[in-house]
């Protein structure tokens, strides 16, 4: 039974939830999907870095309430981040990226996928930045290095409609896609239907987990234009870069906005999408709609997303669940283990055959 050792590189939300699943799931997940997850390495901004070749407790990193530079204190332990020394150096297989988001040029992110990647080792991520703006790359550099590079939760969190669209619905035909891909903003949006104001509502989506580092990435469409990037660039094989999409935010919407808007029995909605135009070009948008509430996505509420693909053979299909969360979006970096795990366990069986 393949044990994997696995560095996470940041250890905010989302790798802490992860820590937290591999600490009461390990005898699960070895039952039901025929492996183990080992921490041997932790390497965080704030709190520092740690390599243990034998593996870390799970439990003690997410319970020990570690202060600015606290690995320190551990064995194998320094009171700063070491990215490129433990990516290159740390005895894993797969290395755990979920640092922040940088919309703009998506570093230090691609730098730690690509030293991984050259190093042989796989990578999965939720960071939008390095699959928006390097997939290509990546990819070419993952494939070069017979590793893999897997990216489920850089949309719709642990919803699976990356995997979903690419090997369920292959030869489909995706023409285009819309939908509410931020889960802060639309649950903003949801928090002030409800009267509260703009700033509370981000807020508690801070509080929540649903929010970047930086929240205007939130509300002002960056982080809806990354993923409608990331999908136009998987699902209908463009090369868009985000500055290529036209991107508006809901920041300008008032109380009163959307107060009138449920008094005409419509809701603001922050729409990304994209689609193949007649020339073969394809365009891709970001900007807030007023829908009509009998519209499929006006009743996706709080910090839920939907697409809805446009196919070429099956119309459209839509696909909701969670678009945000330190728990669901760990699941996508579960996902991504257990597609290594099944491509591995493939290729081994065919070997041996
Ligand atoms: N939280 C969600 O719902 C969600 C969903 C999908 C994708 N994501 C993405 O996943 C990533 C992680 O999200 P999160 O909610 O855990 O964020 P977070 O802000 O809670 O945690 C990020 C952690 O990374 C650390 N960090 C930042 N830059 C670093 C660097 N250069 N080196 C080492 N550590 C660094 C920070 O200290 C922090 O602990 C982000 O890129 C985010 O966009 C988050
Ligand atoms: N901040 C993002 C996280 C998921 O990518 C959101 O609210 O949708």
């Amino acid at each position: 039974m393949p044990i994997y050792n696995i560095a996470l590189i940041g250890f905010g939300g989302v790798n802490r939830a992860l820590a937290e699943l591999i600490a009461t799931k390990n005898a699960l997940w070895e039952r039901d999907l025929g492996f183990r997850l080992n921490i041997v390495a932790v390497s965080d901004l704030y709190l520092g870095s740690v390599i243990s070749p034998n593996g870390l407790d799970a439990k003690t990193l997410v319970e020990a309430n570690f202060a600015k530079g606290g690995f320190g204190q551990l064995s194998g332990g320094r009171a700063e981040a070491d990215n490129e020394t433990i990516i290159k150096t740390a005895p894993a297989d797969i290395i755990v990226e979920a640092t922040f988001t940088n919309p703009k040029d998506g570093e230090p992110a691609v730098s730690h996928c690509r030293w991984a990647l050259q190093s042989g080792k796989h990578v999965v991520t939720t960071n939008k930045g390095p699959v928006a703006i390097a997939a290509r790359e990546l990819k070419a550099l993952a494939k070069a290095n017979g590793v893999y590079f897997e990216y489920e939760g850089s949309v719709m969190s642990g919803t699976p409609v990356i995997r979903m669209a690419e090997k369920t619905l292959a030869g489909a035909e995706v023409k285009g896609f819309e939908g509410i891909l931020n889960g802060t903003s639309n649950f903003v949006l949801g928090r002030m239907e409800a009267g509260l104001d703009f700033a509370t509502a981000v807020k508690e989506a801070q509080i929540l987990g649903y929010a970047e580092a930086d929240p205007t990435a939130d509300v002002e469409g960056f982080d809806v234009r990354l993923k409608v990037v990331i999908l136009a660039n998987e699902l209908l094989r463009a090369s868009l870069k985000p500055e290529e999409v036209m991107c508006k935010g809901i920041s300008k919407l008032s109380s009163s906005d959307i107060e009138t808007a449920a008094a005409t029995n419509s809701r603001w909605k922050l729409i990304g999408s994209a689609a193949r135009n007649a020339d073969g070009t394809i365009t891709g948008s970001v900007s807030p709609k007023l829908l009509p509430l009998e519209h499929p996505l006006a009743g996706v509420n709080g910090a839920t997303n939907a697409v809805s693909l446009n196919t070429e053979l099956l119309g459209s299909v839509t696909i909701t669940g969670p678009g945000a969360g330190r728990v669901e979006t760990a699941y996508a970096l579960l996902s991504d283990i257990v597609a290594i795990h099944r491509a591995q366990t493939a290729v081994a069986t065919k070997v041996a055959a």
